[in-house]
């Protein structure tokens, strides 16, 4: 993802620009946590970069809330270290305090506050003062869409609008990082497309975004990377394609031929298909045929474009031929074999 200071909020006007930094945004380094003889984050290494958005992906109790919350200060690795813009969580926890948002995976309720309010209180605590605490929260607002609702009590508000205001209170200090837990549970598909676009436009604006989920096909969508984690230790780094490369590619192929030539229609070409050497799984559907090609992922294209040369030069009449790679959600399946601790 491309690094632009320039982006603008709703409105147009600029968001701030991350304050200059002195290492990598984020980086764990063999982190370790115990809790008892439970080893919840086992030997966690990884880099983000600026203007990058990292999923982090594991069934539950893997291990992902540990690690973030140690990288946030608000808990000690047992051992190993993990810093923000170059400084360790700890020795020097102020600092990455102040170039961190952490957004937790539930929304505190608060009662007779209203959204201004909330935001102020947040920007207080992060020292903001005066003018500069006023324009932030008005940028913040504007940026997440609730200048209408300055004055509404929070516990009014709707899940998705909820969100949005916790997402604001993450970034009001202007962060170079943030971290998202589970930010998108909960959310109807309107309000998590929203909240997607908010956070491309943040990683667009140069902050490193780290962020969890279990809503794996939505990850796909904004991650330029994602680690997948499982008891405690990362099984996989790298982009989907990557990880994707790493198992057995299995495509998933949808196909439908004319059957305006009796020898050659739709019942013809399922046991054509199974005599095949790299097609498994042929079956029959309502609009036409699905089957699985099994290849090797360098091979991948020239396997579907030579099975498709042959379809034709057997004399079928293809009038669609629509693959499908692994899904993160199926890269993940494959990986993980969904153990917990
Ligand atoms: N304060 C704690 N005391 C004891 N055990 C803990 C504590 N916090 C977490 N654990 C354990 O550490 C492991 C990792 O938990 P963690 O919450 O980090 O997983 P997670 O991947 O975030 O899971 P989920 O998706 O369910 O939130 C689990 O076995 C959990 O029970």
């Amino acid at each position: 993802m491309t690094t632009n200071a320039t982006v603008t909020a709703a409105s147009g006007r600029p968001l701030r620009t991350p304050k200059a930094s002195s290492g990598p945004p984020i980086e764990l380094r063999h982190v370790h946590r115990w809790f008892g003889s439970t080893h919840a984050v086992n030997d966690v290494s990884f880099i983000v970069e600026k203007g990058e958005v990292f999923g982090y992906i594991g069934p539950n109790g893997a291990g992902k809330t540990t690690s973030m919350r140690i990288l946030s200060t608000l808990d000690e690795p047992s051992s190993g270290d993990a810093s923000v813009d170059g400084f360790s969580v700890i020795d020097d926890p102020d600092r990455v305090r102040s170039r961190l948002g952490f957004m937790p995976d539930y929304f505190g309720a608060y009662q007779n506050v209203n959204v201004w309010e909330y935001l102020d209180f947040f920007a207080r605590a992060y020292g903001l003062r005066g003018t500069e605490r006023r324009r932030a929260i008005e940028s913040t607002m504007d940026f997440t869409g609730l200048d209408e609702l300055a004055r509404k009590p929070i516990d009014g508000l709707s899940k998705g609008m909820k969100q949005r205001l916790c997402l604001g209170r993450t970034m009001i200090h202007d962060p170079s990082v943030m971290v998202l837990d589970e930010p998108a549970a909960g959310l109807d598909p309107r309000a998590r497309i929203e909240l997607r676009e908010m956070i491309s436009r943040l990683a667009e604006a140069g902050k490193a975004i780290l962020i969890s989920s279990h809503i794996l096909t939505e990850l796909a969508e904004i991650c330029d990377r994602v680690a997948i984690i499982e008891r405690g230790q990362l099984i996989a780094v790298g982009t989907v394609d990557e990880i994707s490369g790493c198992v057995e590619e299995e495509i998933t192929v949808r196909l439908r031929v004319t059957n305006d030539r009796a020898s050659h229609d739709q019942t013809a070409v399922i046991p054509w298909l199974s005599r095949h050497a790299h097609v498994k799984t042929v079956v029959a559907t309502k609009e036409g045929v699905t089957f699985h090609l099994v290849t090797e992922q360098p091979q991948r294209d020239a396997t579907l474009a030579g099975l498709l040369a042959e379809l034709i030069g057997a004399g079928f009449g293809v009038t669609e031929f629509t693959s499908r790679g692994k899904s993160l959600e199926d890269v993940f399946l494959h990986v993980t074999k969904g153990r917990v601790q």
